[in-house]
């Protein structure tokens, strides 16, 4: 049963999209868009349900078809001033009706910060008629769709037996990334390491697991069966002589040309992989500086077409895509409408 105002601000709505669709062409108004902000994202996301999502989008991605996913290497105009950038992420698909873009913005920041490093918005329009639908907090998609990402590359790389998780860094990452990986898998330990030892008090009170303090990165990733790293760090922070033989590492943390998370023994021992091959090579300093070979994209091993390689070290190497956004977005606001529906 509709309450009076959802069924008056359903009605409008759909009075207004029968207008647009028979206006548009004369210049009519069409309906203002939806905004759903940071508190109702969180309440609307579920790693449960966006996993199997971000799969398909990301098998989609690597097949390359132009009816599937238009997805470019995002644009990055540099914000010199303020030590950061402000990335575009567009994304068409076609076939699933879905058009967005993220509008995101990253900085290296001063040590000892407290700002974020990471704001973002996305927005979502009708791509028949290019008007928003709806714009959204970016920051809970961001965290969330990034760590769902490393945690499928985890469901892909990882050694079958993997008992121990090392987190590198204690930002909104790595908290987004240790709620996936302990929901969906069950390490017996989880070790956290972080520049200072009050951002790791901070980080363990925040969680509701059990978590390892660890007082250097060689600690904490020593043995460790997986590697998360989440720092802001322009310069390695994960060194290949600690990585144990097989470890599946997900680097999420530099994302620019010049930035390095691992270094060029981890890189080139390991076997490497990626979200998006074209932005690797483009935007991620430990793939090219290093001059390692990207050995193939998830999608291309959740197609089939190239294999995971599990008995080996592995790198999925982050950098973030538009498509992840998009079909997160869409989650979102088809979960927004349903609710919408009910009340
Ligand atoms: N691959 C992707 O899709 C995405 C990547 N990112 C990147 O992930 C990283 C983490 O992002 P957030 O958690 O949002 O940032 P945050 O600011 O919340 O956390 C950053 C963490 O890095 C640590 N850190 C800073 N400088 C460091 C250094 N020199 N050495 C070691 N640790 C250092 C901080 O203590 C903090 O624990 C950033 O580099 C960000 O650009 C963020 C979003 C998406
Ligand atoms: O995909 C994304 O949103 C980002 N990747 C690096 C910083 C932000």
């Amino acid at each position: 049963m509709l309450s009076d105002e959802a069924a008056v601000s359903l009605g409008v709505r759909a009075v207004n999209a029968a207008v647009s669709s028979v206006g548009q062409a004369e210049g009519a108004m069409v309906e203002p868009p939806v905004i759903i902000w940071e508190h109702e994202v969180g309440s609307l996301l579920r790693y449960g349900d966006l996993i199997p999502r971000l799969e398909d989008a990301l098998g989609k991605f690597s097949r390359r078809d132009s009816a599937e996913v238009i997805q470019p290497v995002r644009t990055v105009v540099p914000l010199q001033k303020h030590g950061g950038f402000l990335g575009l992420m567009p994304t068409y698909m076609e076939n699933d009706g879905v058009l967005c873009t993220k509008f995101v913005c990253f900085y290296k920041r001063e040590e000892g910060s407290t700002l974020p490093a990471v704001q973002a918005t996305v927005v979502l329009l009708d791509p028949e008629y290019g008007n928003i639908k709806a714009v959204m907090d970016g920051e809970v998609i961001t965290d969330m769709r990034t760590a769902a990402v490393s945690a499928i590359s985890a469901k892909l790389l990882m050694s079958p037996g993997a008992e121990v998780l090392a987190i590198l860094g204690t930002g909104k990452q790595a908290l987004s990334h240790y709620n996936v990986f302990t929901e969906i898998f069950s390490f017996k330990e989880v070790r956290v390491w972080s520049q200072t030892k009050e951002r790791v008090e901070r980080f363990v009170r925040s969680v509701e697991g059990p978590v390892r303090r660890c007082s250097s990165a060689e600690e904490a990733v020593r043995g460790a069966d997986v590697i998360v790293t989440v720092t802001r760090s322009t310069e390695p922070v994960l060194y290949g002589q600690w990585v144990k033989a097989g470890a599946h590492v997900a680097a999420v943390g530099a994302c620019r040309p010049d930035w390095r998370e691992l270094d060029d023994m981890l890189m080139k021992s390991a076997v490497v992989y990626t979200d998006s091959r074209e932005g690797a090579l483009s935007e991620s300093g430990d793939v090219i500086l290093s001059g390692a070979e990207v050995f193939a994209e998830l999608g291309d091993v959740i197609n089939g077409t190239k294999s995971a390689q599990r008995e080996k070290t592995t790198v999925f190497k982050s950098l973030g895509m538009g498509v992840e956004d998009a079909v997160s977005a869409k989650l979102v606001f088809d979960q927004w409408t349903a609710k919408a529906t009910k009340s």
